[in-house]
């Protein structure tokens, strides 16, 4: 187990007749994304899981300082690797596709269920045939969508997609879903027959087709600065270059984003926009001897521990292989683990302030365990000076901001900082989503493009599903656009393990709201709210199989939840409290953040208010009807 967790969030007591006197109302953000994520880790690789790399493995030991907290709340920092998922995707001989739902899919049961509802298997051969109707290419593709999407989907959006359009899974995972198609094609080309081949060229325009029309719907605006400086980054560029390192970007300003990376030219869906070769990424090889000794008499340090305090040093190093890297880092990160006192004083009613809190006393109570003890034992080695708590928060902000987490031909995963590759900044609409993986032939670690780039536009990449509460605390930002990841989780506590619903699709273990802005299904039993909370409602009513006919006793308690859920989002909202105008006016980097970051979370609890009263509207209206 890891050795940090979060605590569980504040608890509302809120007065309840329907499950037992109360139900425990928590609201966290993260939990579930740990929980994905560190299973994601161990479907890709099962031979890097912590059991089997004696102790060398961050995600599974317990004394790692990056093991740590962002790993320990919510997986990796650009954790990004293809799932499992598609391995078993095959061509076979008739041009049929073949979707198959990996049995290892940490989600397997969940999907499996969603899959049968539509009308699938859990492996479905989809023909790809010629045929009189027109559409049948599109057809053919719209079904391999609807598998690929549940196959592709986290377990969020498996919650928030119950009963709702393909769509509402999100962009992302509708770019992912539709490159797994796309790779699968063209991996299908070679030993095919040509007419095969053409159905597969027509299949390919399909598909392209699909992600393009896709991107147009979202086009997220971004301003670079003119007139920028960026000598520094030029010269690491070059460096690169001269290295190796094959780019088609150029390093910019953009506004509200620090440095990020642009465009030089048009690219198309599948081109590889950056290339850097193995020799210049900075993994845990780099530890040298001496220090890599002196540190593993630590029980249970890991390499990504070894590896921060290495780059402590190393980012002084005059004769440093990668002094223009470090040459081009911040003096200063903002992540939310250096926000001052007054924002946290702004965070107040928010799960945020927690989950920041003990962020920082598990790094403390880290540098406590190393320091000063190395420093007084290997002096040579730890020079004090080098080694103050601030500059040990410096290199977790690093670690945590700019690292990913690369899977290596030998089949471990390690935690790397990647020149020139770091310049890349997130976006809810990325165009790049699956990296991470070592090319074993080219030796090199490429970016390709899920979706074109037009030149001079910035291209971006997916971190990964986080939250901004995962992104405020450990890079610093909240995201352009709406984050159908940000979701506020429920916990009612015991009452959960006894009213599970066996008619959902799964009996989830946790309970969350996001913005009802997302959902499109605002019918009566619906109410733009999630199917799975609704149902645990209900079943924590009364025992009995719900159905969704419009009677009476039906609506009767329909009204009962939703009273319920108001009353939850009621105290809610009390404990975010009024907007406070001093923190409004203020021009401090973290409190305008943290002020941000509020205001989303008022937002999503007022949807779901909103949702509630137009619901119970509805409601009392179709129960006065028949009365009447
Ligand atoms: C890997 S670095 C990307 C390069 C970074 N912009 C720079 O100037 O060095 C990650 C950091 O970039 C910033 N960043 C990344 N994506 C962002 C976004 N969508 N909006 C605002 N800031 C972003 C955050 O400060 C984050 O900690």
């Amino acid at each position: 187990m890891p050795n940090y967790q979060i605590r569980k969030q504040r608890c509302i007591l809120v007065a309840c007749c329907v499950v037992h006197n109360f139900i425990r109302m928590q609201s966290r953000n993260d939990t579930l994304f740990q929980q994905f994520e560190d299973n994601d880790v161990d479907v890709v690789d099962d031979e890097s899981s912590g059991a089997n790399q004696e102790g060398k493995n961050m995600h599974l030991n317990d004394d790692n300082v990056m093991n740590d907290v962002r790993d320990h709340i919510t997986g990796s920092m650009w954790l990004d690797y293809p799932s499992s998922s598609f391995d078993s995707m095959a061509l076979d001989k008739d041009c049929s596709i073949v979707l198959e739902l990996s049995e290892s899919d940490p989600l397997f049961d969940t999907k499996k269920k969603l899959l049968q509802d539509k009308g699938f298997n859990t492996r479905q051969q989809i023909n790809v045939k010629r045929s009189s109707d027109p559409n049948w290419l599109s057809t053919s593709v719209e079904v391999m969508l609807q598998i690929a999407t549940i196959i592709k989907s986290t377990e969020a959006e498996l919650y928030f997609g119950q009963d709702q359009p393909m769509e509402s899974y999100g962009p992302r995972n509708e770019l992912e879903a539709l490159n797994s198609i796309l790779q699968l094609v063209e991996a299908s080309f070679s030993g095919v027959c040509q007419m095969q081949k053409n159905v597969l060229q027509e299949l390919h325009n399909v598909i392209v087709d699909m992600i393009c029309q896709s991107s147009d719907k979202h086009r997220p605006k971004t301003t670079i600065v003119e007139g920028y400086n960026s000598a520094k980054e030029k010269q690491l560029l070059q460096w690169g270059e001269n290295n190796g390192v094959k780019t088609r970007l150029q390093i910019a300003y953009v506004e509200g984003a620090g440095r990020g990376a642009i465009a030089k030219e048009d690219l198309k869906v599948g081109d590889t926009a950056l290339e850097i070769p193995t020799s210049l990424i900075i993994s845990e090889e780099l530890v040298q001897a001496d220090m890599y000794h002196a540190l593993e008499k630590f029980e249970g340090i890991t390499p990504e521990t070894m590896l921060l305090l290495w780059s402590m040093k190393e980012r002084h190093n005059c004769n440093s292989k990668y002094k223009m890297y470090f040459d081009t880092l911040p003096e200063e990160f903002h992540t939310g683990l250096s926000f001052g006192v007054k924002a946290m004083m702004a965070l107040g009613g928010t799960m945020l302030l927690d989950e920041i809190t003990e962020a920082k006393e598990h790094l403390h109570a880290e540098y406590d365990k190393l320091f000063p003890a190395l420093c007084n034992e290997h002096p040579d080695i730890f020079a004090p000076e080098l080694y103050k708590w601030e500059q040990f928060l410096w290199a977790c902000e690093l670690w945590y901001s700019n690292s990913m987490k690369i899977k290596f031909p030998d089949g471990k995963l390690r935690t790397c900082l990647i020149p020139i590759a770091g310049f890349l900044n997130h976006s809810l609409y990325p165009h790049i989503v699956n990296y991470g993986r070592i090319d074993a032939a080219a030796n090199t670690l490429k970016f390709c493009l899920s979706r074109s780039c037009s030149a001079g536009q910035e291209c971006c990449l997916s971190y990964g599903d986080f939250s901004s509460s995962h992104l405020v605390t450990f890079y610093g930002f909240i995201p352009q656009g709406e984050n159908p990841y940000d979701v506020i989780q429920l916990d009612f506590g015991s009452a959960q393990d006894e009213f599970t619903d066996g008619s959902s699709i799964s009996n989830w273990s946790t309970h969350m709201v996001r913005g009802t802005w997302f959902s499109e299904n605002r019918n009566i039993f619906y109410y733009g709210l999630p199917s799975p909370l609704l149902d645990f409602l209900r079943s924590a009513h009364s025992p009995v199989l719900h159905t969704k006919a419009l009677l009476p006793e039906n609506l009767k308690i329909e009204i009962e939840i939703l009273e319920n859920l108001l009353s939850i989002c009621n105290d809610m909202m009390d404990e975010l409290g009024d907007p406070d105008l001093d923190d409004r006016k203020s021009t401090n980097w973290d409190v305008k953040l943290a002020v941000e970051f509020k205001d989303i979370q008022r937002g999503i609890v007022s949807s779901v208010l909103t949702s509630c009263h137009c619901g119970l509207k509805r409601v009392k209206h179709e129960l006065s009807e028949m009365d009447g």
